[in-house]
Parts: C-alpha cells; sequence; structure tokens
C-alpha cells in the first residue's frame, strides 16, 4: 500500500518463507536484536551492524544530540578581519591596489592637461548651444576657429566640477 522498502522483493520472500514456520493470522518477523515485529514487512537495515559504516558519525552520536553531527570541521572567518585589513593598509604593511590608477597620472593615459575652459578652448572653439546633460555635465555644440579645427563642429562636454572642458568628439 505504497510503502517503501529497500529490498521489497527479497523481504517478501523472507516473509513468504517465515510465514510456512509461523502462525498464519500472526505473520511475525525477527528483527536484527532478535525481537519480533507485528509489522509483516519488517526488515532490518541492512547498514544497521554493518562494520563498513563503523566510522559513520551517525553510529558514534547516537546518544547525542543530533547537532554535533552538523558540527563545522573549521571555524568561521574572525568577523574583524576586515577591520585588521584596514589597520594594516593604515600603516603600510599592505600595498594598495595596484589595479587602480593613481592620481597625477592623467598624461600617461592621454588626457591633455594644457587644454580647459579657462586655457585655450575658448580661443580655438566658439561654444554654442547645450545638446545634452550628464550626470556629471553637460554638452555643448562647439565650432573649431583656427587651426585644422577651423570650420568644424564638435562636442565639448562641460564638467563644472573640475572647472575644465573636455573636447569629447566631432
Ligand atoms: N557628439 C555628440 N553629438 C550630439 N549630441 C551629443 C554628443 N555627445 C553628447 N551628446 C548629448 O549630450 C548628452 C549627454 O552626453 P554625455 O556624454 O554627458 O552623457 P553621459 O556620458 O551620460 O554623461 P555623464 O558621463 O556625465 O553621466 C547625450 O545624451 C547626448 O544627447
Amino acid at each position: 500500500m505504497g510503502l517503501c522498502h529497500g529490498k521489497p522483493n527479497q523481504t517478501l520472500e523472507n516473509h513468504l518463507e517465515n510465514t510456512d514456520t509461523h502462525n498464519e493470522t500472526e505473520p511475525t518477523t525477527l528483527n536484527s536484536t532478535g525481537k519480533s515485529s507485528n509489522f509483516p514487512y519488517y526488515s532490518p537495515s541492512p547498514f544497521h551492524n554493518s562494520t563498513a559504516y563503523k566510522n559513520s558519525p551517525a553510529n558514534s552520536s547516537v546518544s547525542s544530540t543530533p547537532l554535533r553531527i552538523f558540527k563545522r570541521s573549521f571555524a568561521p572567518p574572525s568577523p574583524a578581519k576586515h577591520i585588521r585589513s584596514l589597520l594594516a593598509r593604515r600603516h603600510g604593511s599592505v600595498k594598495p591596489n595596484e589595479a587602480s590608477i593613481p592620481e597625477g597620472n592623467e598624461l600617461e593615459v592621454g588626457l591633455d592637461k594644457n587644454f580647459g575652459y579657462s586655457k585655450q578652448l575658448l580661443s580655438h572653439y566658439e561654444l554654442g548651444e547645450e545638446v545634452g546633460r550628464g550626470h556629471f555635465g553637460y554638452t555643448c555644440v562647439a565650432k573649431g576657429k583656427k587651426g585644422s579645427m577651423k570650420g568644424h563642429e564638435v562636442a565639448v562636454k562641460v564638467i563644472p566640477k573640475s572647472k575644465k572642458l573636455v573636447k569629447s568628439e566631432c
């Protein structure tokens, strides 16, 4: 009737063998402890007395609380670890992240520091209307006054925070 058994066929065979020698109205099966069970299809676990699982924690903690089975094999990380690393960084024993770009290296990545609103921009470009806005500033249309950019329209992004103008694209 929908009951699950480890080895149903073997159990049934055992039961049939047992019923030959036992009372037909009260079939019993012997379990591993030698005690009889009234359940006709009772089958003792094949792992109960197995030596293969002698070292299993399930066997050793039968009399203890179930939590001991799930005891951690390693200590959890200290909650103060990030504080120690912060202090180590502050005292200089840990190098800062070398992947980040240090300040003052703008020339190495191609920024022209001689180009800006207060320097050459207004002498080279004539600022026009605002064409859009972003998070850090706004973008204007501009037209070149002299040099190779004379007569060319460009977009100029104005970032008030740094008081500089950056030419973005033509
Ligand atoms: N070359 C261009 N030609 C025409 N319109 C432009 C040009 N560049 C920018 N714009 C307009 O200016 C708006 C803002 O440009 P911007 O580059 O500042 O955008 P963003 O990258 O989102 O800004 P932020 O970096 O400040 O968040 C754009 O949405 C666009 O409408």
